[in-house]
């Protein structure tokens, strides 16, 4: 498993959407400034009958000053929602007609729809420039939010006018461990799917982990997890649905909700700005928990000293091999299998700056952190040389043993 982890075409994963400057790994990423003219999206996940569409009408029914469009997946069995979720005016609560070229995602799988009709719709979407500055998109149950969010991340025609803000993934606090245990309600089909693929990738290594549910994929890819139905729940099922969650996704932020209320919109589960920033706080959270409850997904954080612009370069290269090919480069190879759904970091450079690393599956960026020279140099004459840099992934397989062994390999990655 030791590889030559330099810049090889041939081993480069497909890229959803060209970017005209070979691969995007983003050393030479603007920053997100732009983001301040694109409207943003959100895309509001979870498993069937959590309570996505009754936040969609809490958000709509809410004060929140903005004008909201709202794309579903799954038209066929919401015709009243269809009707009166559409376009909601900011100024009042009664829904606006439905433009002319707005195009309903059809039903099925979410990434071909996405692909196929709902980049489009959105497209159309968005010659009605004015007639809204926000949208939500309700995935089916069974969406893997993995596929969905990088179309709207990477994608430079649709990039040029909105932006992913962020995830909610709504659970059902009564249900949400069974589903997460063995996949009980699950979609069988779409199990044996993706078992069947999953044995496919790993041909002839006679291995199979651990159950991946489409609850771990909705709770790994998550932004903000709302733990909907607590009404059904006694306050220790309550504490131990929150701890398994915060098990898997150890940074998305956790709210307790009965109806989908959560307490406030703006900051909790819109405007997050969670793919264009990355707060300090956040790693520092998801840095604390070391429990691995669940068997499938965890959390792991690894700390980094100031880098250096060459050894920023090593770090990228490093994240190719383990984000690509979800190889590690290492002196002696593992049999541990991985899988990273989901990566955050923040970087000290030696001058002073700081860099943000932003990623889903194998697509990752590095982003200037906006106030760089204050934040960076404020740390350096604080930190004076202390390990400063923190990456977090979120993945299928990253037990204790694996992080050990992640560390040992990027420490010498980056000599
Ligand atoms: N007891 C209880 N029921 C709730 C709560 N929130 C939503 N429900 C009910 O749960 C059911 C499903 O809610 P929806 O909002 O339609 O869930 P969804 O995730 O959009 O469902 P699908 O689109 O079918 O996947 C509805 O009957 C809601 O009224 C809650 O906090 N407590
Ligand atoms: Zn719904």
């Amino acid at each position: 498993m030791n590889m030559d982890i330099s810049d090889d075409e041939e081993e480069a994963p497909p890229l959803l959407v060209p970017t005209g400057e070979g691969h995007n790994t983003g050393l030479e990423a603007a920053t997100s400034d732009t983001s301040l003219l694109k409207v943003p999206i959100t895309i509001i996940t979870g498993y069937l009958g959590a309570g996505k569409t009754t936040l969609l009408n809490y958000i709509l029914t809410e004060r929140h000053g903005k004008k909201i469009a709202v794309i579903l997946n799954e038209f066929g069995d919401t015709i009243d929602l269809e009707k009166s979720l559409a376009i909601s005016d900011a100024n009042s609560t009664t829904a606006s007609a439905v433009p002319d070229n707005f195009v309903p995602l059809a039903n099925g799988c979410i990434c071909c729809s996405v692909k196929d009709v709902g980049v489009a719709a959105i497209e159309n979407l968005m010659e009605q420039r004015g007639a809204f500055d926000y949208i939500l998109l309700e995935t089916t149950g069974l969406a893997d939010p993995g596929n969905i969010a990088p179309l709207f991340w990477i994608d430079e025609g649709l990039g040029s006018s909105i932006f992913l803000d962020g995830i909610v993934t709504l659970v059902d606090a009564k249900n949400v461990l069974k589903s997460l245990d063995d996949g009980l309600g699950d979609d069988a089909e779409k199990i044996k799917e993706r078992e069947e693929e999953h044995a496919h990738e790993h041909e002839g290594e006679g291995h199979k982990g651990p159950l991946l549910t489409t609850a771990h994929l909705q709770i790994s890819h998550a932004d903000v997890v709302v733990v909907n139905k607590s009404d059904l729940v006694t306050e220790e099922e309550l504490q131990a649905v929150k701890e398994r969650i915060r098990s898997i996704n150890g940074l998305a932020r956790i709210h307790v909700t009965e109806r989908s209320r959560v307490p406030q919109l703006e900051g909790l589960v819109l405007d997050l700005h969670a793919y264009d920033n990355v707060k300090e706080e956040d790693l520092d959270f998801a840095a604390k928990g070391h429990s691995h409850l669940d068997p499938a997904i965890s959390t792991i954080t690894l700390t980094l000293p100031v880098l250096s612009p060459h050894q920023l370069e090593k770090l990228d290269a490093w994240l190719r091999s383990v984000l690509w090919e979800s190889d590690l480069p290492l002196h002696s190879p593992t049999t541990l299998e991985f899988e990273i759904h989901r990566s955050k970091g923040r970087f000290v450079l030696t001058n002073g700056s700081v860099k943000l690393l932003q990623g889903v599956r194998e697509i990752f960026e590095f982003i200037d952190h906006r106030d760089s020279a204050k934040g960076g140099g404020e740390e350096n004459a604080q930190g004076g040389g202390r390990e400063t840099g923190k990456l977090v992934f979120i993945g299928k397989g990253l037990n204790e043993e694996l992080r050990e062994l992640f560390e040992e390999s990027l420490t010498a990655a980056l000599r």
